[in-house]
């Protein structure tokens, strides 16, 4: 071994050589993937997969990851002696060498020691990495420090003192007094001349015997198996919603490994991606290869949800044509089966029957790939957002899960720019509605499915959203369900009506304008005699009452030939005789040809082959009564739901029955109820 030299000879390349060795020291101690935190991590998990791989008991297991531990640190720091042995630096001398060796590997013992005792303190990763950090510094570098700043001026004989303390503090001050220039070699001499450095030893074996005795006493993990940590600490806490939205966004279900693996697997062996789909007749309504884009099919869709006593059917034979690139809109009201349809197209359950293609492949197929990338979906009430987690953290953590990235900047798309530090929970509700859809469109899916994304914000705020969708999403196909029929009017290209879980209208906006583009609405003050009704109806206008007569303002529906103007001569007469004092004549609005399609498909007594819906008027003590008391009734018969009418009549409710399938049809109201009550009442 050579001659080491003096340290104004090599004080340069000293410096530069003790800077290495800090920096090295702190990336080990400091840097999240530092091999301790690895430690921990796997303390923290249980590793059980690798301790029965390995067939070690636990406590052997926990004891070889130790050693192992030391040795990774002890060939490190190894390394960087040899190397200051070739470059010949002062301290890596054959005496060094011997203090520094075998207090590494014991330091490494201690630390691995250490690390169980904090893990046992802490819930997550991060807790460990802070409390960890901050013992290093306090045990590690702060000492260190200290001690290589007064090395030189404290008398040898204390430095004695160190030996009694817990050795690594020791160690790093007189690595410290190396690197920072403060040490010039007498340190060694005396603790090997004064047999400290077995002392040292020594301590450092007990310590870390100390050390692993606490940490097996306080980690139950260790002899149980059991760890009281939760592994998935990068995760925010996640709601089922959330669950169902990142998996059905971005095709990644980072929560359970179990999806991930099935995910990968799956789509290796989806590799040849055929059009499959769920059933015969389905291949005989659709031809087998279809030129991309493609549309959206849902054909002869039906779900029922059973529970004990009932059974609600969400979605009755479905069949819907959705154009690639056009915005379709869902419309009904709560409850009539929109977001069922819309969980059934990201395959969020199964189907009773028919079929859904997308992107030229059945989801009875059960291709992931056709969801995973390819669907994106803004649930209801903001599922996909998180608290804690600011705008931009949001974009980055959608960005790392995501199946393919967006090139898009959405957060400058959406003008989130200004809110990109705030917390989810610190946005208002609009700007949250903006970042749901933002979030989704990181993953650039093809087709899009925003389920009431604009509910519970402003008229303003809904155009700006509706704005910025239509902009960046020309080239998506999107399904949006939503109650603002101004919004439906003003935004999709088709609309399907909902209600009870049937399409009852479909087509285009300007279609469904048209059904109604001759029907009136007349408000007036006064009243309107026969010889009116009957004068207009020679002209092939139909007027009916839609409200009470008992109102001083009268409304009426008029439907008019394409004659108006001839409706408003007739009602300006009627003024000018004096029986009614003023009038408003008006097109109906689109609201209202949705609440009238609403009435019409309560009222039409739809009787097919399969399934039969009433709505009857009772009195509701007898229907509660014979609801939950007659069970022959309750046999045959399903109650849907019992919406009270808007009467004011509190004893008068309109109730909905579906008879199950294959029951003889009933055709009016007497007969159900003599079928439902078996009394005819
Ligand atoms: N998981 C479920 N279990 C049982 N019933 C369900 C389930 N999901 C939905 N339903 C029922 O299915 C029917 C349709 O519900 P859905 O959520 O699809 O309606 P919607 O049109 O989206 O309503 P809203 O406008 O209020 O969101 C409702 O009667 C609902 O109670």
């Amino acid at each position: 071994m050579a001659m080491p030299l003096a340290v104004s000879e090599q004080f340069g390349i000293l410096q530069t050589f003790q800077f290495m060795v800090l920096i090295s020291q702190s990336f080990v101690i400091m840097n999240p993937q530092s091999y301790y935190e690895q430690y921990a991590r796997a303390r923290i998990d249980g590793r059980k997969d690798v301790i029965s791989f390995a067939g070690l008991s636990k406590i052997q297991w926990h004891l070889s990851w130790n050693t192992l531990a030391a040795l990774s640190i002890f060939l490190q720091n190894t390394i960087i002696i040899v190397i200051g042995c070739i470059l010949n630096f002062q301290f890596c001398s054959a005496q060094s060498l011997a203090i520094y060796i075998p207090t590494f590997l014991l330091t490494s013992l201690e630390v691995t020691a250490i690390c169980d005792i904090i893990q046992h303190f802490c819930k997550t990763i991060q807790t460990f990495q802070q409390i960890f950090n901050v013992c290093s510094l306090l045990i590690f570098f702060a000492p260190a420090l200290a001690a290589g700043m007064f090395i030189d001026s404290i008398q040898k004989y204390y430095l004695a003192i160190f030996s009694f303390l817990p050795s690594f503090p020791l160690m790093n001050a007189i690595d410290a007094g190396f690197n920072l220039g403060y040490f010039n070699g007498s340190l060694s001499n005396i603790i090997v001349s004064k047999n400290y450095l077995i002392l040292q030893w020594g301590l450092q074996i007990i310590y870390t015997i100390i050390y692993s005795l606490i940490a097996l006493k306080l980690d139950n993990s260790i002899v149980k198996s059991k760890s009281n940590v939760d592994f998935n600490v990068k995760q925010p806490e996640t709601s089922e919603k959330q669950l169902q939205s990142n998996v059905y966004n971005f095709g990644i279900d980072n929560m359970t490994q179990q999806v991930k693996e099935q995910y990968y697997a799956l789509k290796q062996s989806l590799h040849h991606n055929q059009l499959t789909v769920g059933s015969e007749d389905a291949l005989d309504l659709l031809p087998i290869q279809r030129p991309v884009p493609s549309p959206i099919i849902i054909y002869n869709v039906s779900k029922t949800f059973k529970s004990k006593d009932r059974n609600i059917i969400a979605n009755s034979n479905i069949n819907l044509l959705i154009n690639p690139r056009t915005i379709f809109g869902l419309l009904g009201p709560n409850g009539s089966g929109k977001t069922t349809l819309c969980k059934a197209l990201m395959m969020a359950h199964s189907l009773d029957s028919g079929d859904i293609l997308l992107e030229n492949a059945s989801i009875r197929s059960k291709n992931l790939n056709i969801q995973k990338g390819v669907i994106g979906i803004c649930l209801q009430n903001d599922a996909a957002l998180f608290d804690e987690l600011t705008v931009q953290e949001h974009i980055d953590f959608y960005s790392q899960i995501c199946y393919k990235q967006s090139k898009l900047n959405v957060i400058q798309q959406f003008q989130l720019t200004e809110h990109v530090n705030k917390r989810a929970k610190e946005l208002s509700g609009g700007w949250k509605r903006r970042l749901t859809v933002a979030c989704t469109l990181v993953n650039d899916p093809n087709i899009l499915i925003l389920d009431e994304i604009t509910s519970g914000v402003d008229a303003v705020a809904r155009e700006d959203i509706w704005r910025l969708i239509k902009n960046i999403c020309k080239d998506k196909t999107i399904i949006a369900t939503t109650h603002t029929l101004h919004e439906a009017q003003a935004h999709f290209d088709n609309i399907g009506f909902i209600m009870n879980g049937r399409i009852v209208c479909c087509g285009s906006v300007d279609q469904i304008n048209k059904l109604y583009e001759n029907k009136m609405c007349v408000e007036l003050r006064g009243y309107l005699n026969e010889d009116f009704f009957q004068r207009v109806q020679q002209k092939g206008i139909i007027m009916q009452d839609c409200q009470n007569r008992l109102l001083s303002v009268q409304s009426l529906d008029a439907e008019c030939a394409g004659n108006v103007d001839e409706l408003f001569d007739e009602l300006l007469k009627e003024q000018e005789a004096g029986r009614i004092q003023s009038f408003q004549l008006s097109q109906r609005q689109f609201d209202q040809v949705f609440y009238e399609l609403i009435i019409i498909t309560v009222q039409k007594q739809e009787v097919n082959n399969s399934s039969h819906y009433q709505m009857i008027s009772c009195n509701t003590t007898n229907v509660s009564k014979y609801l939950f008391w007659d069970e022959s009734a309750k046999q045959d018969v399903n109650i849907m739901e019992i919406v009270p009418t808007e009467t004011g009549d509190q004893c008068i409710q309109t109730i909905q029955i579906v008879v199950k399938e294959n029951q003889r049809t009933v055709s009016d109201d007497n007969e159900l109820f003599k079928y439902i009550f078996n009394d005819g009442r």
